[in-house]
Parts: C-alpha cells; sequence; structure tokens
C-alpha cells in the first residue's frame, strides 16, 4: 500500500493555495450565484438522498480533493482491503467486513482461503439459533423459552448491537426483549439483572478476545446470579452461549462449543456489528430483517467499491470531512439524527471513527505533522437544539454537522414528525443563511425597540451563518436503510485514513491504561499505603483507601 504523505502530493498544494481564496467565501453567495447548487452537490443512493450543498466547496474544491484522493492511492487502498490484503499491518491481519455481509458469494480470499463457505456456516448457525429463540423452541433450564436476552460485551462487542437494536426497535418481535450490559461498574449488570427470570433469561456473552476484563468480570457474575437459582453448572449450556473468536477461552469459561459463534481475527471489534457479534440483533428483530440490514451494507459496499470518486457517497463525505479538518483547523464533527431510535448512532460512530483514525503516527512509523481523526459527538434533535446548538450557531469553533432524519417515521404521532422535520430543516437553513445586522435591526425595530436598544442588542442577535452541514434524509430507517448508513460512515473513516496515511485498523491507544489498571488492582486489594506511582496517582489512590 502506498505510504503517501498527503501534505507532500500535488494536490495538497493546490488545496492550500485554493483555501485561501475559499476561507472568506460565504455558501449563500454560492448558491446565489448557482441555481444548481443543490443538484450538483447532492446524491441519490436508494432511499437515501445525501445533499452536500451546504459545505463551503465549490466544483474546484471538490476536483483538487478528488484528486488528493488519487494521489494517495485510494483506489488501491480499497482494492487491497477487498480482497483481503493485510492492510491491519500493525497486527498483520486482513480487514473483511465487507464479507460478513458479501451477499453476492463473490470468492474472498485470506491466504488464498476463501472465507465465505466459513461466514455463510456461521449465519446458518445464527439463522437457526434465532429461529429457535424467537420460535420458543428454544427451553431453559426449567423448560420455559426465553424472553430476555442480555448481551454482556463492551467497545465494538456492545455499540454496534446496542445501536442497531435501538435504531430497529420497531421491528422486535413480540415476547422478546434485549439488554446490554457493558460497564464493569456493578451497577451495569445489577440493575440489569433486577428485573429478570434466571429460567427465561439468555446471556450471550461477546468478546472477540474472550479476555476483556469487563466482560469477564460481567460474565462471571451473571453465571453466578444464574446459578443461584439454577443451582447445576450443566444447565449454563441452556443460558449462555459465546460470540468470539478465542475457542479455547470459550470453553474454559464453561460455555459448550457447541453454543460459540465464531468470527475471525480479520473483523475488527468496531466493524464486527454483520458478524456473530450480531446474534443478539437477530435473536430480537428477526433473521430475515438482521439479513435486510447485512443487504443494505453490502449494496453500500458495492457502490464503495464500483462508483468512480466524483459519486462516491462515503469518497465525497470524507473529503469534505478533511477539507474543513486540515484547512479550516475544525477539530469536532457532529453527528445530529433526528430520529429518537438512533439516539446510540453518534455513540456508535464515536468509537468506529475515534478508535480507527485518533492516531499521530503514520504508515511509515512518523509523527504526522498535520490533523487525523475529529473528534465525533451527537445526540439526536431536538433536544441539542436545546442544549449545545447555541455553540454550533454563534460559537468561536466551526463544526461541520450531519443531520439525518427520516421521511417516514414509525410513530406518526398527530403533527410530531413534521414538527421534527421543521426543526430538521430550519436548522441548516439557519447555519447557512445566519442572520444579518440588518435583518436583526429591522426585526427589533418591529417589536418597538428604540434606538439605542437596538444597538446594544443587535451585535449577540446576529447570526455570521456559513457554518456547514451535510443533510442525509432517508425514506425510513429501516433496516436495510440502516445497514446502508453504517457501511457509508465505515467507508468515509476507510477513506480518511487512508489519506491521512495512518493505520485505521489498531487501537494501540486503549492498550496503556488497561495494563496500568492491571498494576494498581492489586494494590486496591490491601491496607498499605501505595507510592509507586507519581504524586497525583499514590496521593488518589491512598486517598480513596483511606475512604473506603
Ligand atoms: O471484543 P473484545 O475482545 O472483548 O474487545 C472489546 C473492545 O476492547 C477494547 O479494548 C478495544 O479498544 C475495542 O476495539 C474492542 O471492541
Amino acid at each position: 500500500m502506498l505510504k503517501q504523505n498527503p501534505t507532500q502530493t500535488p494536490a495538497w498544494q493546490q488545496l492550500t493555495q485554493h483555501f485561501s481564496a475559499m476561507r472568506q467565501m460565504q455558501m449563500k453567495d454560492l448558491f446565489a450565484a448557482d441555481p444548481q447548487r443543490f443538484a450538483q452537490f447532492s446524491q441519490r443512493f436508494e432511499d437515501v438522498l445525501v445533499d452536500y450543498s451546504k459545505n463551503i466547496v465549490t466544483a474546484d474544491t471538490l476536483k483538487a480533493l478528488l484528486q488528493l484522493a488519487e494521489e494517495c492511492g485510494l483506489k488501491a487502498a480499497i482494492q487491497a482491503m477487498y480482497s483481503g490484503e493485510k492492510i491491519n499491518a500493525t497486527e498483520g491481519r486482513s480487514v473483511l467486513h465487507v464479507a460478513l455481509r458479501n451477499r453476492s458469494n463473490r470468492p474472498i480470499l485470506v491466504d488464498g482461503v476463501d472465507v465465505m463457505p466459513e461466514v455463510n456456516a456461521v449465519l446458518a448457525k445464527m439463522e437457526a439459533f434465532s429461529k429457535r429463540i424467537l420460535s420458543g423452541e428454544w427451553k431453559g433450564y426449567t423448560g420455559k423459552s426465553i424472553t430476555d436476552i442480555v448481551n454482556i460485551g463492551i467497545g465494538g462487542s456492545d455499540l454496534g448491537p446496542v445501536m442497531v437494536t435501538e435504531a430497529l426497535k420497531p421491528y422486535w418481535q413480540p415476547g422478546m426483549a434485549v439488554h446490554f450490559v457493558s460497564n464493569v461498574d456493578g451497577t451495569h449488570i445489577a440493575e440489569t439483572l433486577k428485573p429478570l427470570n434466571p429460567e427465561t433469561t439468555l446471556f450471550c456473552i461477546a468478546s472477540k478476545t474472550f479476555t476483556t476484563q469487563e466482560t469477564m468480570t460481567n460474565a462471571e457474575t451473571a453465571r453466578d446470579w444464574f446459578l443461584k437459582t439454577a443451582k447445576d453448572q450443566s444447565q449454563v449450556a441452556k443460558h449462555f452461549v459465546a460470540l468470539s473468536t478465542n475457542e479455547k477461552a470459550v470453553a474454559a469459561f464453561g460455555i459448550d462449543t457447541a453454543n460459540m459463534f465464531e468470527f475471525w481475527d480479520w473483523v475488527g471489534g468496531r466493524y464486527s456489528l454483520s458478524s456473530a457479534i450480531g446474534l443478539p440483533i437477530a435473536c430480537v428483530i428477526g433473521f430475515e430483517n438482521f439479513k435486510a440490514m447485512l443487504e443494505g451494507l453490502h449494496a453500500m459496499d458495492e457502490h464503495f467499491y464500483n462508483t468512480p470518486f466524483e459519486q462516491n457517497i462515503p469518497v465525497l463525505l470524507a473529503l469534505i470531512g478533511i477539507w474543513y479538518n486540515n484547512f479550516f483547523d475544525a477539530a469536532t464533527e457532529a453527528i445530529l439524527p433526528y430520529d429518537q431510535y438512533l439516539h446510540r448512532f453518534a455513540a456508535y460512530f464515536q468509537q468506529g471513527n475515534m478508535e480507527s483514525n485518533g492516531k499521530y503516527v503514520d504508515r511509515n512509523g512518523q509523527p504526522v505533522e498535520y490533523q487525523t481523526g475529529p473528534i465525533i459527538w451527537g445526540e439526536p434533535g431536538t433536544n441539542g437544539q436545546h442544549a449545545f446548538y447555541q455553540l454550533i450557531h454563534q460559537g468561536t469553533k466551526m463544526i461541520p454537522c450531519d443531520f439525518i432524519a427520516p421521511a417516514q417515521s414509525h410513530n406518526p404521532l398527530g403533527d410530531h414528525h413534521v414538527k421534527l422535520m421543521s426543526n430538521f430543516f430550519a436548522q441548516t437553513e439557519a447555519l447557512l443563511m445566519g442572520k444579518t445586522e440588518a435583518e436583526v435591526e429591522a426585526e427589533l425595530q418591529k417589536q418597538g425597540k428604540s434606538a439605542a436598544e437596538i444597538a446594544e442588542l443587535t451585535p449577540f442577535k446576529v447570526f455570521q451563518g456559513n457554518r456547514p452541514t451535510n443533510s442525509i434524509l432517508v425514506k425510513k430507517i429501516d433496516p436495510r436503510t440502516l445497514g446502508i448508513l453504517i457501511a457509508m460512515y465505515e467507508h468515509k473513516i476507510f477513506t480518511q485514513g487512508v489519506i491521512w496515511n495512518i493505520y485505521s485498523f489498531d487501537q494501540w491507544g486503549v492498550e496503556l491504561g488497561k495494563q496500568l489498571a492491571n498494576k494498581i488492582l492489586p494494590e486496591l486489594e490491601n491496607t498499605s499505603t501505595v507510592n509507586s506511582h507519581d504524586a497525583s496517582t499514590n496521593g488518589l489512590i491512598n486517598a480513596f483507601k483511606a475512604m473506603r
């Protein structure tokens, strides 16, 4: 894979020059000058409309950004990922979440072996299992059917299934509920288990490595809780399944490996929701709906693979993100879904994006001299409007935002949805157009304010506007569309990682804290004074011990 420093490309030089012309550019002037701007700067994919016209870009900007993608070897990088090359170089692994939802079934080789037969075998096992659970055929230790699934996992073994099951709540099958325990804080599992009945509860222990401290601790607590009632160790098999790559550790925990749903080291945790990690999803929305989501993911995978970059939605979104991140110095991006069911969508892509592209070392092992991954955050609208939008509208920082909304609500109550959507449209319009001094003055005059009051108040009520947004309007949040959206963001992250010349599929940055926590844990289990750390850490640990 090309290991190109993006700032050393001709395209980057061109963008730098172009930026000096664009930094003062007003989007409303661009709209006024070009009646075709919406048509020119929007793309449709199935029932998804992506409008990126409200960005500080011209055709020239996109041309230079597309050139940057070429010069950074994006084409070859996509090819390398889809053909199973070991692009996760620091872990020596392929990166093949696209194989998990490869509905075309075209062979995908890892070390010369087609992975599709094993992918399909696990999917078939998930289908059979989820059908047995949902039909009530799978019985617990007292002969009752399962009513509650508890997924125990963290990070990529939690956030995807949480986000998807919440997003697709209207598709939950009758008589089945799903719960998630991730935090090692005992409160999480204690509160989750309180209303549950061990006779009708199934635990999915989800961990790629099956060594993660939080998950193993919660899994042991769950097993103790279950055995407190069930008594008999042999009944664990009816209530515990494992979703993992680590057969040995699964067996050592006491889970029958017949109840293990396998995946592989070429599935990154944060890209694993279409692997066995998706089992709780399939068990609550039904396998047919899970399959529809896989088909949506695959459709966007194909779009990303086959579409020329100038119409390629993930590529365009990635390039626009780079434009703000690297030229306008925007440090964050907000994801703002106008759909309550998508309330964990931003949290999901916070991991997806920040764990992938939060790297300061490039693929040559050198510190980068440019910005890489942005900070991702967001909450559903309209809640955000009454909380943090003040800063987006009038703060000193540029925050490019993605607004996402469905045309059809799953809950068409009265005029709720048009009210919601009026806010969706109004916000991006306000961020684009702002409100001028003259408009504010005229408004205040109409309200009967004196000249002195008008002069005093006007500066506070002006909106500069010119704040960039993408609008992603979908017909309905259904399994297929959700799959499309997920893959769209995944490939955006991939594209940016390629251009920033970083490895997007490792996560070494999470290791140091784990190591230190393992060192500190035994120090907390006795009463002696600790002095093996820096003064602050010693002081805090000793204060904690004194307070217990
Ligand atoms: O699935 P596992 O092995 O328990 O790992 C869970 C999470 O563990 C974290 O340490 C990693 O940063 C995540 O990427 C990962 O998803």
